[in-house]
């Protein structure tokens, strides 16, 4: 990979930590990155990817060592931090780049805030609100560079067939293509966490299957993983309260005794998209 930021000498992690002068407290999803590679590389992956860095969204800015890096290649970044203290901490540290209009901090919780219009995505996700995050974030169709949870980031990129094929990766799979970029080691955080990290690419894109309505998609998705050890056969009859199909005989009628035979994690996309048609 080339290093866009080859000539930024960015703002030291563990000097940003020390100069905000707070503990970070992983009850509230605070796990500091500190590893410059890594914090290198995620700004990275976001320019090597052709990513329009017009305006560049940041959830969760902690201390700022990711921002810092997003302004040596973005236009504007916003950064939205829940922490009050740490929301303070950044005006004070960027207060040239907020003077220049290229950085707007937003304090507050990034489930309830306003977020701007963005070009891309580039954040250490909160680990606690990750999934609403993300499904807040992929269906407005920008692309994306995300830390998550390593389990979590292999759920959303598994294929058919897959331990780890579910209902997220369906959904998340809807609206992007998911790459995961790197695993990264509770080594690269402050405080660290238990589990493992990964950086996750997400390249929105339309489904290269039809469906009717979105919702009813996902309600038939989320209806029939409920019932991953069955067959589909049967997770279609067991689960209608959830699909809100109204007539499960005639969409079992319709469907090839393989497709009813099989496991639904064993299901492409495209015939849960098929379903959703038939419901
Ligand atoms: C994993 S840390 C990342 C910090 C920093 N970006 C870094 O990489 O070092 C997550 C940050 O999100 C903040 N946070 C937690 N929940 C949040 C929420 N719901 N909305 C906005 N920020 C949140 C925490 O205070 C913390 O600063």
């Amino acid at each position: 990979m080339t290093d866009p930021l080859d000539d930024h000498d960015g703002r030291d992690p563990d000097a940003l930590r020390d100069r905000a002068g707070l503990d970070p407290d992983p009850r509230d999803d605070q796990h500091l990155l500190i590893d410059d590679r890594v914090l290198d590389r995620i700004v990275g992956y976001a320019v090597e990817a052709g990513m329009d860095t017009t305006t560049v969204l940041e959830i969760g800015a902690g201390t700022g060592a990711l921002t810092d890096r997003l302004l040596a290649v973005a236009d504007h970044v916003v950064a939205i931090e829940r922490d009050s203290e740490l929301a303070a901490f950044l005006r004070r540290e960027f207060v040239d780049a907020i003077a220049a209009d290229r950085l707007t901090v937003i304090e507050g919780d990034a489930l309830d805030a306003e977020w701007p219009a963005y070009t891309a995505s580039v954040s250490n996700l909160p680990y606690g609100p990750s999934s609403e995050l993300l499904f807040e974030m992929l269906p407005r169709g920008r692309p994306a560079v995300v830390l998550v949870q390593r389990e979590f980031a292999e759920r959303m990129a598994a294929g058919p067939g897959e331990d780890e094929y579910g209902r997220l990766s369906v959904t998340a799979g809807h609206y992007a293509a998911v790459t995961i970029e790197e695993p990264v080691p509770p080594t690269a955080f402050d405080p660290q966490p238990a589990v493992e990290s990964a950086v996750v690419r997400l390249d929105p894109r339309t489904p290269t299957y039809e469906v009717s309505d979105d919702d009813r998609f996902f309600d038939v998705v989320r209806g029939v993983f409920t019932q991953r050890r069955k067959t589909t056969r049967n997770a279609i009859r067991n689960t209608t309260h959830i699909t809100g199909i109204d007539d499960p005989a005639a969409v079992l009628d319709a469907l090839d005794e393989e497709i009813l035979d099989a496991r639904p994690g064993s299901l492409a996309p495209e015939t849960f998209a098929r379903i959703a048609r038939l419901a």
